[in-house]
């Protein structure tokens, strides 16, 4: 089985805490003695919105805001491959035929932002279709995606299952500028709802949680069912 796992930076790292990035490390590890063939794609959270911030409020544009948050989701990724094991690439992968090339010589491969105008939600969405991957798991900071923010909406209702189209018209008023917050971001979703791939989005904040999502579909955040796809199979079934 093969499978990509987007991290966000506000679940790996939302401070500088070893054991932390560890934990998350020893899930991808744990999934790939399991068998599973693992990309990592890593987010730039709250560190990366404090540079954009910072940056913004001293005149740069939006382009080069987003060449910041790349660099800090690369930095983020840095974390995890030193946590990794000698099973993962040394090198963040900056393009998918490199992050590809990787997995495909056994090696973990993990990734951080590639362009500007994007989200590493969908470096993740791309990664995972071009490597045909068998899932999609975003682990992020919010337990799945709900009809409305639930930070800042109490009567937000969570979505246990939902088609990438009915992803898309949720998320669809959610700003873009640099450093903005989406549990999916809207090009992530249209990749999602073309590739028809099977995708979970859960609470990351414990890493725990992605073990058993990944390996039996077990989880209490939000499967993104694809039209037309394939009935989900489990790896450990
Ligand atoms: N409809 C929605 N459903 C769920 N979460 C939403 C929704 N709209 C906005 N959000 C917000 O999306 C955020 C989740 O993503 P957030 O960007 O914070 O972290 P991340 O995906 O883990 O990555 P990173 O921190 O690296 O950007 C939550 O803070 C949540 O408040
Ligand atoms: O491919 C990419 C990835 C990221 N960015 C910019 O970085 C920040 C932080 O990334 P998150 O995935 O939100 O943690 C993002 O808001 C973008 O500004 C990018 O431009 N391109």
């Amino acid at each position: 089985m093969r499978v990509v796992i987007s991290i966000g930076g506000s679940v790996l790292a939302p401070d500088l805490d070893s054991e932390r990035v560890e934990a998350h490390a020893s899930v991808v590890e744990t999934l790939a003695r399991e068998g599973c063939e693992i990309g990592a794609v890593v987010g730039g959270g709250g560190v990366a919105r404090d540079y954009i911030g910072a940056a913004r409020e001293l005149g740069a544009n939006e382009v080069q805001l987003d060449q910041i948050g790349i660099d800090v989701t690369r930095i983020n990724a840095r974390l995890l491959i030193a946590a990794l094991g000698s099973q993962v690439d040394p090198k963040v992968a900056h393009d998918y035929e490199d992050a590809g090339d990787a997995i495909r010589r056994g090696d973990i491969s993990v990734m951080g932002g590639v362009m500007p105008g994007q989200t590493t939600d969908a470096v993740a969405a791309a990664f995972a279709e071009y490597v045909d991957a068998d899932l999609l798991v975003y682990a992020t900071s919010v337990d799945g995606v709900f009809s409305a923010d639930p930070k800042s909406d109490p009567d937000a209702t969570k979505f246990e299952e939902m088609t990438a189209g009915e992803l898309v018209n949720v998320i669809a008023d959610i700003e873009m500028s640099a450093g903005s917050s989406a549990p999916v971001d809207l090009l992530a979703a249209k990749l999602i709802e073309r590739a028809k791939m099977r995708t979970i989005v859960l609470d990351g904040t414990d890493p725990s949680r992605i073990e058993p999502a990944v390996l039996r579909g077990e989880h209490s955040g939000t499967d993104i069912i694809p039209e037309g796809g394939d009935e989900p199979t489990y790896w450990a079934q």
